[in-house]
């Protein structure tokens, strides 16, 4: 129903004119003077339609302006073209008084009446819009106790603060919100989804912020949506003893983060870090490093060579978790190299025993990394040489002193005890300037056989010699393996290159031995497109971070990098994050069912079970395939464009499956004076631009309309990456996919 045949339309226009109302007031109070916070009002409220309303009596009755602080008043100002998205009528069974919400992206209330004008879409009280049906209702949330009857539940479409749909919800309609929504064309980035987050998404959205979660979702489940509210509701419950800055996200490319940008602000998250892994490990281990590009990906793709399969094999080595016993095997060595072959002596002083410096070392703490130790150690010889320097003086004066004296008490020849006496004076000011040369370099002398080495420096001696890799991996690795690898590394090192698969390892290893600083820790870690990442960089990150506070969501499906990512998550649940919910989406909101259904017969091709995706009922085209002759299928390709352009869609791409496919397309295109971008690594996205890129780049990307290309290179069924790569392509786009191609099995169709 239009807004306008809605029976409560006059009541809602009414209601949002004095929402608008009450934010300009505080918005230009805020602005101007607390002083003037009645004038304000009467200006804003003192018309005549509301002059005869009882309320403006009352409002200006009990005015009395309260602080707010930066962040809500900018939140505020944000809400100001949408105060709000919807409302609940609830009665608490307690006082059985009716309370009518209106939910929106901030929370304002009038301090005096306790009114709430907008309620926040992450405080507990709004899992009644998301979760709760019309009738009785009864649930706990945040420890709260909620139990009632809704009597209303209705969705609000505000634009630019005009109020332009009323929608009520019960128990039969379907909600026509969500669709509308999907149904919307897509701008090239995330936006949030608020008015729309369904039961299941809310649930993870709101699970334990006290446990990590891992998400398995199918594509498009909204993984990534979810994860940055859940960024937002916890950064809502935590706001009075959280830095949003102590929070980090990390992203699979900077094209990623490019195309998350929008939602952040949206949600009040834009303070939380950003990087990819790459960046963050060379953050925290403080060196700039030169990573070789990850070209495995694409040479698997297009060559089975020793060569590259010995660099996935490496690969999958150096994420393994038998390769995190070898570097906790191989710090449990380094840790020896720090035991003391003497006792401690200050002069002639013994000051310490080399058996309780071991047991510190290692039992007392362990919870330090290794140089931390160390450096403790140090000063706790330190304090103890401080503690007995009176001591060690005094003695010497002691001992000198009584030999004085009793050479002064003694009868005999004054020349000779005149001599002694003086001897004995030169003696004493020897000792004492041995003792005070002994107490200044002691420590510095005993510490000075230890070794000092960076991080970079460990991780290649750890290569140097393929017997240790044996003996760290417990067998593990055999010895024909650990030369291999040896040989590997050493190619990497020559060139002082290092590749990202050496970054999970150099973090955990850095960690620790030298412990990551805090102000380079992350407290909540928020994974996107965690299945591409191996157990070695979860573990590393954890170890690093010193929490296990993290968010992973991730598709196994879509795991194209399984040759050093993940293949399940069992081993990351029980290894890494025992105390993790595990949940799994099994909807796709993204695509219709039309082009889900085709992308799910991909998965029956692959060797392990994966769920098919149930897509939300939204239907559309059936995918088409464009047979390819010669270069006229530029043309083609433009003409569907042109047609969806004119059907109100506006973000396209080419997607092929590598780079080399993508240059040809370009090419083409190009040629055609098309206004076309070829998207690189680093780029960022351009709004209203068909762009093209290859397929692995894709991941976690969505466009209106998608034209899968296949020029030179074709897909495979038997290799499951070629598979994988197919099922991220048709899970990209939201209305439309082309297949342009020689022959349609060529994307592995039978016709
Ligand atoms: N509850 C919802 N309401 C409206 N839109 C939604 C909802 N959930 C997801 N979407 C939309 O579905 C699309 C897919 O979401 P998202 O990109 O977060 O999924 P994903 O699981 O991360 O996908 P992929 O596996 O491809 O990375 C986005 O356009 C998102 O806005």
């Amino acid at each position: 129903m239009t807004s306008k045949q809605h029976p409560d339309l006059h009541i809602e226009e009414e209601r949002l004119d004095f929402t608008k109302r009450y934010i300009e007031v505080i918005v230009k109070t805020a602005e101007t003077s607390k002083d003037q916070f009645r004038r304000i009002m009467q200006e804003m409220f003192g018309d005549e339609d509301w002059q005869e309303s009882g309320r403006y009596t009352e409002l200006l009755t009990t005015a009395n302006f309260f602080d707010m602080s930066k962040a809500e008043l900018e939140n505020l100002k944000k809400a100001r073209g949408k105060p709000y998205f919807a409302r609940v009528d609830f009665t608490r069974d307690e006082n059985q008084q009716e309370e009518v919400l209106y939910f929106g992206k901030t929370s304002l209330y009038q301090r005096e009446s306790q009114e709430q004008i907008i309620v926040d879409w992450r405080s507990p009280i709004a899992n009644l819009y998301y979760e709760g049906r019309i009738g009785p209702v009864a649930y706990e949330a945040e420890g709260e106790h909620f139990s009632g009857n809704i009597s209303l539940k209705r969705q609000l479409m505000i634009e630019e603060g005009e109020l332009t749909e009323i929608r009520d919800i019960d128990l039969t309609t379907t909600d026509e919100l969500l669709q509308d929504s999907l149904a919307k064309s897509s701008s090239n980035r995330l936006t949030e989804i608020v008015s729309t987050i369904q039961e299941e998404q809310n649930k993870i959205i709101r699970a334990d912020l006290n446990k990590p979660i891992i998400v398995q979702g199918a594509a498009g489940s909204g993984k990534t949506t979810i994860a940055l509210h859940r960024i937002s509701y916890f950064i809502y419950q935590y706001k009075e003893t959280f830095d949003p800055r102590d929070l980090m996200i990390l992203a699979p490319s900077r094209l990623f983060i490019d195309y998350i940008s929008e939602a952040l602000p949206e949600l009040g998250v834009e303070k939380a870090k950003q990087f990819t892994f790459s960046e963050y490990v060379q953050f925290a281990i403080k060196k700039k490093l030169t990573i070789v590009p990850d070209k495995k990906l694409i040479q698997l793709l297009e060559n089975k060579s020793e060569e590259t399969q010995t660099a996935a094999w490496a690969s999958g080595i150096k994420g393994s978790s038998t390769f995190k016993k070898v570097l906790d095997y191989f710090v449990g060595e380094i840790i020896t190299r720090f035991f003391p072959s003497e006792d401690f002596y200050c002069d002639k002083y013994r000051l310490y025993s080399s058996k309780k410096f071991k047991k510190l070392l290692v039992d007392e703490y362990w919870y330090l990394p290794v140089y931390a130790r160390v450096d403790k150690l140090k000063k706790i010889l330190q304090s103890q040489v401080r503690s007995k320097k009176k001591i060690m003086l005094a003695r010497i004066t002691d001992t000198y002193d009584q030999k004085i004296q009793s050479a002064l008490d003694k009868k005999g020849n004054p020349a000779v005890r005149k001599e002694y006496v003086s001897k004995c004076l030169d003696k004493k000011a020897e000792r004492t300037a041995d003792i005070q040369k002994a107490i200044s370099t002691c420590v510095k002398q005993y510490f000075k056989h230890f070794e000092k080495k960076t991080v970079l420096e460990y991780y290649q001696e750890l290569f140097s010699n393929p017997e240790n890799l044996v003996t760290f991996s417990e067998g593990g690795i055999n010895i024909e393996e650990a030369h291999k690898l040896c040989r590997y590394q050493s190619g990497l090192f020559i060139k002082k290159n290092y590749e990202l698969e050496d970054l999970g390892p150099l973090l955990y290893l850095y960690a620790l031995l030298f412990g990551v600083e805090k102000d380079k820790r992350a407290r909540n870690i928020v994974i996107d497109e965690a299945q591409d990442y191996s157990f070695m960089q979860l573990q590393a990150l954890k170890t690093a971070s010193d929490t296990d506070m993290f968010t992973l969501v991730g598709d196994l499906a879509q795991g194209i990098y399984s040759y050093r990512g993940l293949e399940d998550w069992e081993e990351v649940h029980h290894s890494i994050f025992p105390r993790a919910t595990y949940t799994e989406l099994k909807k796709s909101y993204r695509t219709t069912v039309e082009i889900m259904n085709e992308a799910n017969k991909l998965l029956e091709l692959l060797p392990y079970r994966f769920p098919q995706v149930e897509p939300v009922v939204r239907h559309g085209d059936r995918p088409k395939f464009i047979q390819r002759i010669n270069s006229e299928w530029g043309e083609r390709l433009l003409n569907e464009m042109k047609t969806m352009k004119e059907q109100g869609l506006r973000t396209f791409a080419v997607i092929g499956k590598t780079a080399g496919d993508c240059r040809e397309a370009y090419r083409v295109l190009q040629e055609m004076d098309e206004k076309v971008t070829l998207l690189e690594e680093e780029a960022s996205i351009p709004k209203d631009q068909l762009v093209i890129l290859p397929s692995y780049l894709a991941k976690g990307l969505e466009f209106d309309g998608v034209f899968a290309i296949s020029l030179n290179e074709t897909y495979s069924k038997q290799n499951d990456l070629d598979i994988k790569l197919l099922y991220v392509v048709m899970t990209r786009p939201l209305h439309r996919l082309y297949f342009i191609g020689e022959k349609a099995s060529d994307f592995l169709f039978e016709e």
